[in-house]
């Protein structure tokens, strides 16, 4: 499928995946390939192990000779047909960064000759140049982005991707309610995947301040034509923790008091008339959950205590989110407990390794109506603090 002047798409849909190392992909994904045809025939990138086949089939349609395949990111779903395509080309030579060289040698055993780049290095594929950008852990330490000089096209591998499978491949071509989804798609990718990496992409933004943008042709989902800027914007924000004026509720309960509890707090929150979502963690797809969080400056956590411990719903959230390191929240907890009473202690004690603001926790011996005012002010000042 032709993208732009010789350049085509030779990647898959994957309509089918729901589990994606743990993460939920509610539409599916793509592994997006790329050919560049010029004096030498340039492969950026393969698709995930499994669809080798799709993958060679869409190349011998374009081509019959490959001079090289560069591996900007050495992950299982980008680099997992590189054997297969190394088979069939076995002239092919690889350029990729000295990290992706050990990646390659460590995941796949493939040690050959291969042209190692750094940033700003060029490659002369004919007429045109390719340039390198080193993106170091956005999201893998070997992650790399290839531009096509001439044409102004990006291929940043993971950056600016989302989990989206389509019959289209570009955002012209999407309705506003779908590029909506593909929005949301790419806020859920990035709360789920970049989060922890803000600060190097703040790295990366300012790199590609150097250069213009005509395409950004990503690893997975929908090609950026029409909306660089917004998408690029979006970086912008979610790397440096902007958040909307609104509050993510998240908690689990046993026999219903701390669920109980959330209805006083909620009082408080719609006095002040914040927006907010309620996720009852056992129930809860902590993909989409993540995105949530990511985007919303207020977070409360509920628990009861089982066994001196947070609720495992709840305890899992939290190492999830922990690991993702949202930061620049307003946060609050609450829970009930029988006797000992340690689960709201603990989830301020991640909020605090988190560096959230913390403006209270409530705790209380089983059921929660001693303590309504007290829930219903820890809402109003949570809100007001927005
Ligand atoms: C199996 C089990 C273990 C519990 N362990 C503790 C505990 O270690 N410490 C404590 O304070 N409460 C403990 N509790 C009591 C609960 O925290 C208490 O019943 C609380 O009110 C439940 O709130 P919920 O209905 O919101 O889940 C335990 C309850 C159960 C069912």
């Amino acid at each position: 499928m032709k993208i732009a002047d010789n350049v085509y798409w030779v990647g898959v849909v994957d309509w089918n995946v729901r589990d994606f190392h743990g993460y939920s992909t509610m539409y599916g994904t793509s592994y997006n390939a790329y050919l560049i045809k010029d004096e030498k025939v340039v492969l950026i990138d393969t698709v995930k192990f499994g669809f080798e086949e799709d993958l060679l089939g869409k190349i011998e349609e374009i081509t019959d000779r490959i001079d090289y395949v560069v591996v900007n990111h050495v992950e299982m779903d980008h680099a997992g047909a590189l054997k297969a395509v190394l088979e069939k080309y076995p002239e092919a030579k690889i350029v990729t960064n000295a990290r992706g060289k050990r990646g390659l040698k460590e995941a796949y055993g493939i040690e050959r000759d291969v042209e190692v780049v750094k940033t700003g290095d060029r490659l002369k594929i004919g007429k045109q140049e390719l340039m390198f950008i080193e993106t170091p852990m956005v999201h893998w330490p070997d992650s790399m982005a290839t531009y096509l000089i001439e044409q102004k096209i990006l291929f940043p591998n993971d950056a600016f991707g989302m989990h989206y499978a389509s019959s289209k491949l570009i955002d012209v071509e999407l309705s506003e309610e779908d590029l909506e989804k593909v929005f949301f798609e790419a806020a859920k990718y990035y709360a789920n995947i970049v989060l922890p990496y803000s600060q190097q992409v703040r790295k990366v933004l300012d790199e590609l301040k150097k250069i213009e943008l005509k395409m950004i042709c990503p690893s997975h989902g929908i090609i950026w034509k029409d909306n660089i800027e917004k998408i690029v914007k979006k970086y912008d924000e979610w790397s440096s923790g902007k958040a909307d004026r609104k509050i993510v509720i998240a908690y689990d309960s046993m026999w219903g008091y701390t669920e109980k509890a959330l209805k006083k707090i909620v009082e408080g929150i719609e006095e002040v008339g914040v927006p907010y979502r309620i996720y009852k963690l056992r129930n809860s797809d902590f993909t989409e959950l993540m995105a949530e969080v990511m985007q919303s400056k207020g977070l409360i956590v509920g628990s009861s205590t089982l066994n001196r411990e947070i609720f495992p719903s709840v305890a899992a959230f939290l190492t999830y989110m922990k690991g993702l390191k949202p930061f620049d929240k307003v946060a609050a907890a609450f829970g009930s407990y029988g006797w000992s009473g340690e689960a709201v202690d603990k989830i301020v004690q991640v909020f605090k390794e988190l560096n959230f603001e913390v403006v209270g926790a409530v705790k209380f011996r089983f059921s929660s109506d001693e303590k309504s005012e007290e829930l219903k002010e820890l809402g109003r000042k949570l809100a007001e603090k927005l």
